[in-house]
């Protein structure tokens, strides 16, 4: 994730010389520093040191322990943490940072990489209003932002458009696939799945109709789509979808419950 939004900066006209990660792996080091060209340092209270902006992107299971490392580095700068992390609510974050620490927390999503993002992002009180700003213009620099009034709806971001892009690209998989066995050379299945949820998705951008009826303009009677869509609901897609998205949403409130403690 952290390499989406970096790539989504870099690419936005984000000056890199104003970018530092880091990380304790050297492999991944090497590569951040090779495919960006930009510093990747081992020590995390360094880059804080150096930083007004401070970006959270590790694991949610190392969260905790990352924070407790560099406590002492925040409460000496005092820097903006915007975090990425799933679940992970901000009072977490706040008390194993210390305390007042101006805290982001964003749910963002891989399309960052090439500025196509989505983002819902939520402020914790210490944050002011240039901070919020320029939480806004960090992650505008990938995409799409949001902000929710509620934490709790940062859950229900991370079930539509933070995990969203697996569930599209599991479609496209399953289309592609299923080409093929109709006859189709892989090529022109991957080209055509491709572009045909390119298309619709960009109509359905452009277009002042909603889903339903753009859906309805491509089912002619008792043609093609017609059988396609019967079959989709018979074996009841909605439903799947459905649970689907809560199964995320509950994922995500468990990952607060189990790694974030009790306050
Ligand atoms: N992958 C996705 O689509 C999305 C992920 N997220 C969130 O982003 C976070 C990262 O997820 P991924 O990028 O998928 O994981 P990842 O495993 O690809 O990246 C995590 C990186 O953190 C590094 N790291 C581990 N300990 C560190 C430390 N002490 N200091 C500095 N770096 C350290 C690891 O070496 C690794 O490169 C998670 O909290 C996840 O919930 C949020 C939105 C979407
Ligand atoms: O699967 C995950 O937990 C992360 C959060 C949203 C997308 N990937």
């Amino acid at each position: 994730m952290a390499q989406s939004l970096i790539g989504g900066l870099i690419a936005s006209g984000y000056n890199k010389q104003n970018i530092i990660a880091t990380d304790p792996t050297e492999a991944q080091r090497n590569s951040v520093t090779q495919n960006f060209g930009i510093h990747c340092l081992a020590d995390n209270a360094e880059a804080i040191q150096r930083s007004d902006i401070v970006v959270l992107a590790v694991k949610p299971q190392v969260l905790e322990s990352v924070c407790h490392s560099i406590a002492d580095a925040v409460q000496a700068k005092k820097p903006l943490i915007i975090s990425v992390a799933a679940g992970i609510r901000s009072d977490d974050i706040n008390r194993w940072l210390g305390s007042n620490t101006a805290i982001v927390r964003t749910m963002p999503n891989t399309p960052a990489l090439i500025q196509t993002g989505a983002t819902g992002l939520f402020a914790n009180t210490f944050v002011s209003n240039e901070q919020q700003s320029q939480a806004e213009h960090i992650l505008r620099a990938a995409g799409i932002t949001v902000w929710v009034d509620e934490e709790a709806k940062l859950d229900a971001v991370t079930a539509l458009s933070g995990s969203g892009p697996a569930y599209y690209f599991m479609f496209m998989e399953a289309m592609e696939q299923t080409a093929q066995t109709l006859g189709l050379d892989e090529k022109t299945a991957h080209l055509l799945t491709l572009q045909t949820a390119l298309g619709a998705a960009k109509m359905a951008l452009e277009s002042h109709q909603d889903c339903a009826t753009l859906r309805k303009n491509v089912t002619s009677p008792n043609g093609t789509t017609e059988r396609a869509i019967q079959s989709f609901e018979n074996a009841g897609l909605h439903q799947i979808v459905e649970n689907a998205m809560k199964a995320a949403q509950t994922r995500a409130q468990e990952l607060a419950d189990e790694l974030g403690g009790k306050a």
